[in-house]
């Protein structure tokens, strides 16, 4: 049976305290879950989202995709299931907190008296997750139903580069099977009146370079040192800032346009006196769709060479259209005229499991319903403020119909 209106949510919502929304009970509930890296409680993810499926009567499959690694689907079919389904996608592993910098205990939920409710994933993005359950609880109280197929996906390890998750889970069979034609993943919080939507993702590229170089006694002087190469790299690495000169001058750059290059992990050396015949320097580089990758290869290191295992280096460049003729994109865009949200479309700074979708030819939207809210993804003191929170869920009540709306295109069945 499903409740009247957004139900007593997960677990019997014994816990809402008085007067909270079932939505936000729900939502600090799933907050309190520890999927925090390096060991997520996985599993307390999957009964709990179990338990949301009993409660929206749909059926569940779970995949594990690499060992105590689950994807797990819960599946709205459509009244034409043959037509191309809609992905709503979310990731269920958090970042890592520094309890000490917190104002309240990260997984504790807690909400102040603005409203604003604390914890690790309320913007990344566990608030998204309960936002698509309960605009299909809504939607499926009020006995509406769709015409393509809606797919709830929840992915591990999205927070670690998706290897164990979603890279994996695309070349699966069970994921052909979806048959999606159009997804939903994570975007970012806009701090002004408008939403920023994501058509697209800056390359991550996490890779290590070894400098080989003459060793010696530290008390010479040594030609051709690992050293000398490091601090050479050190000067390549200071191109950033050009970068971030092109972000603060009046050109319309946000960082999804430029490429950023960090220095993040060093490694070499024994002893104070003995020169080391050979150091690793590991970097995070993020590079535009627009940037010539192959040109990116060929830009020389002077000498070193990239050693492995290179952790990451996405080299498809895929973007989503905006056009106002693709069919996907004026639902999406018109859904959100009519409910006055002003979008921003934006290059995605980071990497999100979109780039995996993105990469099979499936077009994909970055967006997480949050506007007049700071950017506080992996930050201290991560937060979401509760009407916020339920506005969003009013968004996806408005999007899922208009994409599942979306008539069948060239080539569908
Ligand atoms: C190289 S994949 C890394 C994925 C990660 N995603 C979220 O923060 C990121 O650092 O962008
Ligand atoms: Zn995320
Ligand atoms: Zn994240």
């Amino acid at each position: 049976m499903l409740p009247d209106k957004d139900g007593p949510g997960v677990g019997g919502g014994q816990s809402s305290p008085e007067g909270e929304d079932p939505s936000v009970s729900l939502f600090r509930d799933y907050l309190r879950l520890k999927t925090v890296h390096p060991e997520p409680d996985y599993d307390a993810a999957l009964r709990f989202l179990d338990r949301a499926a009993e409660e929206l009567e749909l059926p569940v499959k779970k995949i594990e995709v690499c060992p105590g690694r689950v994807v797990s689907i819960m599946t709205w079919e459509g009244t034409k299931p043959t037509l191309k389904s809609i992905l709503l996608n979310s990731h269920t592993d958090v970042v890592p907190v520094y309890q000490e910098h917190w104002k309240y205990d990260a997984f504790s939920a807690f909400k102040d008296a603005q409203g604003n409710i604390y914890g690790r994933g309320s913007q990344d993005m566990k608030s998204v997750t309960i936002q698509y359950i309960q605009a299909v609880r809504r939607l499926k109280v009020v006995g509406w139903e769709p015409r393509r197929t809606v797919h709830l996906m929840y992915v591990p390890d999205e927070e670690v580069g998706g290897h164990k998750g979603m890279e994996t889970f695309v070349t699966h069979p069970e994921f052909q099977k979806l048959n999606i034609g159009f997804a939903l993943d994570e975007g970012l919080a806009n701090p002004s009146e408008a939403f920023t939507v994501f058509y697209g993702e800056r390359n991550p590229w996490w890779i290590t370079i070894r400098c080989p170089g003459s060793p010696g006694h530290g008390s010479r002087f040594v030609e051709n040192t690992a050293a000398e190469k490091l601090v050479i790299l050190c000067f390549v690495v200071n191109s950033t800032s050009h970068a971030f000169f092109r972000l603060n001058t009046s050109e319309c750059f946000t960082l999804g346009d430029v490429t950023t290059v960090n220095m993040t992990m060093v490694k070499g050396g024994v002893a104070y006196n003995v020169i080391p015949a050979e150091m690793d320097v590991s970097f995070d580089l993020r590079i535009p769709p627009t940037v010539n990758l192959q040109v990116c290869f060929k830009a020389g290191v002077y000498g070193a060479t990239l050693t492995g295992p290179q952790l990451s280096k996405h080299m498809n460049q895929n973007t989503t259209s905006t056009d106002v003729n693709d069919p996907w994109w004026s639902a999406f865009s018109a859904a959100c005229k009519s409910m006055n949200m002003t979008l921003v479309k934006e290059i995605f700074p980071a990497a999100t499991d979109s780039r995996f979708i993105r990469a099979l030819g499936i077009p994909a939207i970055g967006f997480s319903p949050m506007n007049r809210t700071p950017i506080l993804l992996h930050d201290h003191n991560e937060y979401l403020n509760e009407q916020v929170f339920l506005k969003g869920i009013g968004v996806y009540e408005a999007l899922i119909p208009a994409l599942t709306n979306v008539p069948a295109l060239p080539g569908e069945a």
